[in-house]
């Protein structure tokens, strides 16, 4: 790298103007792509970025991860006793700045409060640029503790203290992969506090501890270390300590600190979380909170990978760096060992369509540049075979499924895996879960996203997750998405997850790949929850038809006891005296008998309005829809039996069997006389 400010490489007159920036400077002068863009998004991210990083450290040895998290505030005398300032006692309070009268000090408390709640509800977390105080800064001491893997002594320098310096580079699922994050927290100490970090760290079965208190040379991209020594490790500790004091704002940030370990340990149940945050003054803000392990189990650890071909429509340098790096002595063997979805026979082929100049036995290490590029060419633009997601470690649809419950406690939920897909070469996965209903929960759609088990919380009007969500026609899956309370859990797990920007907040909706894949998984669950929604329809129908029917029981019963009382008072039976009876056919003995039975069982008060009504009610009760339909094909009836007026002495067409003075019933079927209600 060309000297900085010098005109690099200038032979006689150069452009005075070019200069070469360190990537530890250019993260320094755009730390809003890394989520540090003010005091309160600085906390939350430093926070974030050392939580994960333990995180992947437990997991990868599977150690169940065990994390003590603590924030505690630092006064401004205690910080300029830390930098070596003798601490000046103020004369004159109100000279200053940051003088706040007491009714000031209410207003600008409320305000917060306003402006915070306000924030939470639209899903953002305050810009936190205003710092407590009126102006006032305000410093934070963040310490995070794992029982993780620890970091090699001779290593820990350039692992925190080089900016694009890590082990998460592979081809493997982790949540950290820029090599920045612990980095950008120490650019951030530095330039507000100008406080370096301290790390503690063990290996497993290490027989030291190492202890660091160290910064970074921006300028060099370098670290500097102020402290380094080895301790006992007598209790045969492992696992690292980081501990750095930055400026923050923790009144705006609270919410999401709060949200994002809430999340976390949704998705992370087999983790537990120990935080604290204390004020340097007031008891009354503190948090001391548990997120319990809920699990034993872990999920299968992710594991790295081969390279998808199709990675090479993506990176036109891959194939160059993959045979330079190959151990592999053969062109085939190349194809078939450093790739996934690529068996020796479809290795052959492959080379067989490479064309004139290449040979299943060539070295890898004798390709061209121009042969380079022609392997290149063919694996952009030939098909195959989605990746398995085998070295994949997904959320899991039981977690899913259970943080929506905790989250919402919805009424249902719905749940889909999809399989996985190769998006721009790296293996990908979507998990969804939609939920309908839930106490406490606001009406329209509440989104929750993760990717690589991190909980996502800003940026969701870009992400792809809420652009789905909103594009989807949640009208034609019977959900009203004003009024119904809709839970959105999408979970994405790769081994490249494909952020916008490095503080990976987001996912872009430009990704043609995730954003039909998380289409398919959302609609899949809302398919699940109309099938859920057409059943509980039809139950509540059924339950108002029964009321209907329910409701006409007492007046009908006693129309029909008074009806059948009348006629039972005469001695003749009724038949008798029906005139014209015409249609009366073959029907007409049996119905006589009907006639007699049921007349007599109300002579001798078998037969009353209360017997019939809770008949009726028997009846109502067992039977359903279906069963109503059933009853009605077999009968060869309508769904109703009519009733038919009739004037006394006067003709009708139907066979009667009882006759009233005002009303004749329509004639049953001997096969019905069992079952229908008045018997
Ligand atoms: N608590 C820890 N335990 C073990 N190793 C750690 C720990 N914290 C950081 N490291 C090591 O330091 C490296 C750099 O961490 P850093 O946070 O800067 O970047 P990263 O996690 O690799 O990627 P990203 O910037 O995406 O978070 C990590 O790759 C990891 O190897």
């Amino acid at each position: 790298m060309p000297p900085k400010g010098s005109g690099a490489g200038s032979k006689g007159a150069g452009d005075k103007n070019l200069k070469s920036k360190s990537p530890a400077e250019f993260f320094q002068d755009n730390k809003g792509i890394a989520g540090f863009e003010n005091a309160g998004k600085s906390l939350y991210t430093t926070l974030r970025e050392f939580i994960e990083n333990s995180l992947d450290s437990a997991e990868s040895i599977g150690m169940l991860p065990e994390i003590n998290i603590s924030i505690e505030e630092v006064t401004l005398t205690q910080y300029e006793e830390l930098i070596g300032l003798k601490t000046h006692v103020r004369q004159d309070d109100s000279l200053y700045a940051d003088f706040e009268t007491e009714k000031e000090k209410t207003k600008r408390l409320k305000q917060e409060e306003r402006k915070a709640n306000a924030a939470a509800k639209k899903g953002g977390g305050g810009d936190g640029t205003r710092v407590p105080g009126g102006g006032k800064k305000a410093f934070f001491r963040i310490t995070v503790e794992d029982n993780g893997k620890g970091m090699a002594h001779n290593d820990i320098p350039n692992m925190l203290g080089r900016v694009l310096s890590g082990t998460k580079y592979g081809v493997r699922q982790t949540r950290g992969k820029f090599g920045l994050g612990s980095k950008m927290a120490l650019i951030w100490s530095k330039q507000t506090t100008g406080l370096p970090i301290n790390i503690t760290s063990a290996q497993p079965n290490q027989k030291f501890i190492s202890n660091y208190v160290l910064d970074i040379d921006i300028e060099r991209n370098e670290p500097n270390v102020h402290k380094e020594e080895k301790t006992d490790n007598d209790k045969n500790w492992n696992g690292a300590i980081l501990s750095v004091i930055i400026e923050g704002n923790w009144s705006a940030y609270r919410n999401k600190v709060l949200s994002y370990l809430r999340q976390m340990a949704i998705v992370t149940p087999y983790a537990q979380f120990n935080f604290k945050y204390v004020g340097a003054t007031d008891a009354k803000g503190n948090v001391d909170v548990v997120f319990r392990r809920r699990t034993e189990v872990m999920p299968t650890l992710p594991t790295t990978t081969k390279h998808h071909p199709s990675a090479a429509k993506e990176n036109q340098l891959l194939i160059k760096d993959l045979l330079s790096n190959t151990r592999e002595k053969t062109l085939q063997n190349f194809l078939q060992k450093e790739f996934t979805c690529i068996d020796k026979a479809h290795a052959g082929r492959l080379i067989a369509e490479l064309g004139k100049g290449f040979d299943a036995q060539m070295p890898p290490k004798e390709v061209t540049d121009t042969q380079g590029t022609r392997i290149q060419q063919l694996l952009s633009s030939a098909r195959f075979a989605d990746p398995d997601g085998g070295c994949l470690s997904p959320a899991g649809e039981y977690n899913l499924r259970l943080g929506i419950m905790k989250e919402l406690s919805p009424d249902w939920v719905a749940s889909f895996v999809g399989p996985a897909l190769a998006c721009a070469g790296h293996p990908l996965i979507v998990e969804a879960c939609v939920s309908l209903g839930g106490k406490d929960v606001k009406a329209g759609f509440n989104v929750f996203r993760f990717a690589n088990r991190i909980p996502l919380l800003f940026e969701a009007g870009s992400d792809v997750v809420t652009r789905c969500v909103q594009r989807l026609n949640w009208g034609s899956y019977k959900i009203d998405k004003n009024n119904d309370k809709i839970g959105i859990f999408v979970s994405i797990v790769s081994t490249k997850i494909p952020f916008k920007g490095t503080s990976k907040e987001y996912i872009g909706d430009d990704n043609v790949d995730i954003a039909e894949a998380v289409d398919r998984a959302i609609r899949a669950c809302a398919i699940q929850l109309k099938g859920k929604i057409s059943r509980a329809q039809a139950a509540k129908e059924k339950r108002a038809r029964k009321k209907v029917l329910q409701r006409y029981i007492p007046d009908v019963s006693r129309a029909i006891a008074g009806c059948l009382k009348d006629s039972a008072a005469f001695a003749e039976p009724p038949h008798k005296r029906a005139k014209n009876n015409a249609n009366a056919g073959t029907l007409w003995e049996v119905d006589l008998a009907w006639e007699k039975e049921i007349l007599d069982k109300v002579r001798n008060g078998q037969v009353t309005a209360a017997t019939l009504a809770r008949k009726l009610e028997d009846f109502v009760e067992s039977m359903d829809s279906e069963q109503a339909l059933e009853h009605s094909m077999q009968n060869k009836e309508g769904l109703t039996d009519a009733v038919h007026l009739m004037n006394v002495g006067g003709s009708h067409e139907f066979a009667p069997i009882v006759y009233h003075p005002a009303l004749a019933f329509k004639g049953l079927k001997a096969s019905v006389l069992g079952k229908h209600p008045l018997r």
